[in-house]
């Protein structure tokens, strides 16, 4: 694995997810395998899980770190070749790239979509340039589309809570105030086919994901019906990415209640983080029993540490 975008980079999940496991019950087993390595970590945008337990993870191997918030302690970066930069950018991705690479031997990228231009956020060009111009491995740490670090652990919590029969995994949507990226759900369902079970996506019309990510699922408008027999409820809010970027509606008849989750099988559930308490989901779920959202953010560590073990496993493998 040369870079980790997404799970298309992964040429042996499986046994990544065993990596994972082992770092979760030994996070020290190979404290010394990053000895004299530098993680580069940059953040376009806010984070909590992803930026500490990278750190953590990278700690653990025994990594030196670097993190920047971009565009609040270095300078705001121009992304467009051939632009006339006499405006408010005063560094070009192009040289601060480079930069970072010489100083880094991988780097970390969290750059969200900014949701007004679908086509430009899909493409993900942050990072791909930093893949052009770093000649470093790069990790995504939550792109414009993508988040694989997230879906990792979602995977590794999964396991953790598998039932004996295929379990049926429902990914809902849930209101939010304001607009947000498509990249944990689509990520999500990305990883889907490693989960072996059935996967029932349900949304408010209008909410419909790209065509390459809903190939794997079946698709529920109508979400008191798709909680049926359901034995994880995965809750996600994401803005449109038909009418790209809009919040078409914030029906709070969509949050996550106790009664609505009577008409699963049991379920668990879960959320990535951050949660917006009484909107998503209400109080009485989040501090349930059945509630998995914090052992997604634990596993997060394991998960994140399994993905450096094997970009530093290639790194030295080519050295
Ligand atoms: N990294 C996990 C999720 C990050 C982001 N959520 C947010 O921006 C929430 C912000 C708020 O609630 O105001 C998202 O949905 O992609
Ligand atoms: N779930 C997640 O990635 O959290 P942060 O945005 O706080 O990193």
């Amino acid at each position: 694995m040369q870079h980790f975008i997404s799970v298309h980079d992964l040429e042996q999940p499986l046994a990544m997810l065993y990596q994972a496991q082992k770092f979760k019950k030994d996070p020290l087993m190979a404290r010394q395998f990053g000895q004299g390595k530098t993680l580069g970590l940059l953040f376009f945008n806010s984070s909590l899980r992803t930026r500490l337990s990278v750190q953590k993870a990278a700690l653990n191997l025994g990594l030196s770190v670097m993190i920047i918030n971009v565009n609040q302690d270095s300078w705001n970066l121009e992304l467009e070749d051939g632009s006339i930069m006499n405006m408010d950018r005063a560094e070009h991705i192009k040289e601060a790239a480079a930069v970072i690479g010489s100083y880094c031997d991988f780097v970390g990228v969290r750059a969200f979509a900014k949701l007004e231009n679908r086509a430009f956020d899909y493409q993900e060009v942050i990072l791909q340039k930093f893949k052009q111009y770093a000649g470093v491995p790069i990790l995504n740490l939550e792109s414009s589309s993508l988040h694989p670090l997230q879906s990792f652990a979602d995977w590794l919590t999964l396991e953790e809570h598998r039932p004996k029969h295929r379990p049926k995994i429902v990914v809902t949507w849930a209101p939010h105030p304001k607009a947000l990226p498509q990249a944990v759900v689509n990520s999500f369902l990305e990883w889907t086919p490693l989960m072996n079970a059935e996967i029932v996506l349900t949304h408010p019309k209008g909410y419909e994901l790209a065509p390459k990510f809903v190939q794997n699922c079946t698709i529920e408008y109508n979400q008191e019906k798709a909680f049926e027999g359901a034995d994880f409820i995965y809750a996600k809010n994401w803005s449109s990415f038909k009418h790209y970027g809009q919040v078409l509606n914030q029906d709070a008849s969509w949050r996550i209640t106790t009664k609505k989750m009577q008409l699963t099988n049991q379920a668990k559930f879960m959320h990535c983080l951050p949660i917006r308490r009484n909107v998503i989901a209400e109080d009485a779920v989040l501090d349930s029993s059945y509630a998995l959202h914090l052992q997604q953010a634990t596993n997060r560590c394991p998960t994140a540490q399994a993905v450096l073990f094997q970009l530093l496993s290639n790194l030295k493998n080519n050295h």
